[in-house]
């Protein structure tokens, strides 16, 4: 992956809050920089309403935890930063000890294109306070928006149920790297294809495309248009027909298309971008079939998503290929995926690592402390529960008992010495050293379409799904419970008597 090196000139480092410096500054003057924390990256509430979501973005974590370095010219910008009385923000000693510092950190993480689930660790990282909290920023940054992508794109392709779904969406991308890592987690998720050329180039994504409106009115007639494209690109024409009269321009297709078979060619098919899809596409594959073209591929676009594709689905629209843009790039219905980043242990002075937690009005919203990891039980190859442990515990074998985090009345017994398990969060870094060979983004993609596999359809659905059972192993959970009911009873003996 290249993108660190070619397109940010080395350096990603000051791609952070500045609270994020400001708190490294502080740590780095009160002696805690070096003191050792846990962090895990995490989020609450699957996207889009839905049952699932598909965890991605690690690649460009590694690339970045490998590359994080200040350079002199971050350096030179930070010294440059001015506070309200007009002197230095940062001191020079912290500048020296920034531009030394080497990503040190150990990091834990699920392999991209696994499917995950709310409150389970995606990224834990471990390591010198100072980096953790530097590394908050860019961590969320890419896993949110990665894993929203790769999200809808898997949902937009489970409604258009195998067939093949082209990614169509740069034009309308959340500027430069919101097209790149788009593109590149809508082939994750499972489109087919990004006509983004550069994505193809950068990540190995098969790249294709049809042709614009633009190409038709360059010409004085339609019929020219298709044969002119079909003279440039006998192989592998697909004519876009609405441009001025739909049925008109299916007529045209089927005569070039004629033409070339004469020729021994073969069109692909004709595209659709407007009008009634369902209504179109019909009509043209009842013409194309008349017309001895029964293999011509109707693909259709304009706006679509997995509802639109569902909706059409239902109706018997005649589209075999799906091209999607706006609504997949830009995670139209959701622009975020709410990942959060939350410190769960600290090393204190004896060497013991102390969890912790912070307390919310909202009980969603309290952290899940310690150091855990999390293993997802099949049975007869399904998915059956996922649980969040704490790693130096031992889980019962015969009788694990799994609590719900959000509601403690919800627990399911399970019995993990019957079925098989997976471990999630797999080693990335120690002390800084990569220790993982990032898979191929093939590899990466077809992780997706297993995992999702694995899931009974009532989690997959696109509307009400069910939901899919998550929870805390036993110990974790009583000591989640002790710390908070200890923080609150901190908290009540704080208040002032009545
Ligand atoms: N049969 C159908 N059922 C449900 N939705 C459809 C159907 N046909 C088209 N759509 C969707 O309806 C919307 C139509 O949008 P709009 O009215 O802006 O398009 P249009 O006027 O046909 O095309 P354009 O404005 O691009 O010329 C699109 O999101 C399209 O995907
Ligand atoms: O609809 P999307 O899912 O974003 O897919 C990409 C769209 O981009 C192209 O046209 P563009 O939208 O630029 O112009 P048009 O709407 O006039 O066809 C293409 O014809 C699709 O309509
Ligand atoms: O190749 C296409 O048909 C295409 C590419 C980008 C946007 N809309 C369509
Ligand atoms: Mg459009």
């Amino acid at each position: 992956m290249k993108i660190t090196k070619d397109l940010y000139q080395g350096s990603l480092a000051l791609l952070t809050d500045f609270y994020q410096l400001t708190m490294a500054y502080a740590y780095w003057k009160s002696g805690k920089a070096e003191q050792e924390a846990v962090f895990n990256l995490f989020f609450r509430k699957h996207p889009f309403q839905g049952g699932f979501t598909v965890a991605a973005g690690l690649d460009y974590v590694i690339d970045y935890c490998k590359n994080f370095k200040f350079n002199k010219e971050d350096i030179d910008y930070l010294a440059a930063m001015k506070g309200k009385d007009g002197q230095p923000v940062f001191a020079k000693g912290f500048l020296d000890y920034l531009s030394e510092m080497r990503f040190s950190c150990d990091i834990d993480a699920v392999e991209e294109g696994t499917v995950v689930f709310p409150n389970t660790p995606l990224v834990r990282v471990k390591g010198p306070l100072i980096q953790c909290q530097l590394l908050e920023t860019p961590l969320l940054n890419i896993i949110n928006f990665q894993s929203l992508i790769a999200t809808k794109a898997a949902r937009i392709n489970l409604a258009a149920l195998g067939e093949p779904v082209l990614e169509f969406g740069l034009r309308r991308a959340q500027g430069i790297d919101g097209g790149l890592a788009a593109s590149r987690a809508a082939y994750i998720g499972g489109c087919s294809s990004t006509s983004n050329v550069m994505a193809g180039k950068l990540f190995g994504i098969p790249v294709s495309g049809t042709h614009a409106h633009s190409w038709i009115m360059s010409f004085e007639t339609e019929l020219e248009a298709f044969e002119a494209y079909a003279e440039a690109f006998p192989d592998q024409s697909v004519f876009l027909v609405d441009t001025y009269d739909t049925v008109n321009g299916i007529k045209n297709a089927i005569k070039v298309g004629k033409a070339l078979r004469s020729k021994g060619k073969e069109m692909l098919g004709i595209r659709i971008d407007s009008g009634d899809l369902a209504y179109f596409s019909n009509v043209a594959r009842e013409m194309l079939d008349e017309a001895g073209f029964p293999d011509a591929k109707i693909v259709a676009s304009n706006d679509l998503d997995e509802h639109i594709i569902s909706s059409l689905k239902g109706q018997e629209a005649s589209i075999n290929v799906w091209g999607v843009g706006t609504k997949l790039v830009t995670a139209f219905d959701q622009p975020a995926l709410g990942g959060v980043y939350k410190l769960s242990a600290i090393r204190i002075e004896d060497g013991t690592f102390v969890p912790k937690v912070k307390i919310s009005q909202q009980s969603m919203k309290i952290n899940i402390p310690g150091i855990h990891n999390v293993k997802r039980y099949y049975s007869k190859g399904k998915a059956v529960a996922d649980m969040i442990y704490l790693e130096d515990q031992e889980i019962n074998p015969k009788a694990a008992l799994i609590i719900d985090p959000n509601d403690p009345t919800r627990r399911k017994r399970l019995m993990p010495y019957f079925y098989q398990e997976e471990t999630l969060l797999k080693e990335i870094f120690r002390r800084g050293e990569l220790q993982y060979a990032p898979p191929s983004i093939e590899a990466i993609r077809e992780r997706v379409q297993v995992q999702l596999g694995a899931f009974d359809k009532a989690h997959k659905r696109l509307v009400n799904p069910h939901i899919y059972p998550v929870g805390l192993e036993e110990n974790l959970h009583n000591l989640r419970m002790n710390l908070v009911l200890q923080a609150k009873q901190t908290e009540d003996e704080d208040q002032p008597e009545k």
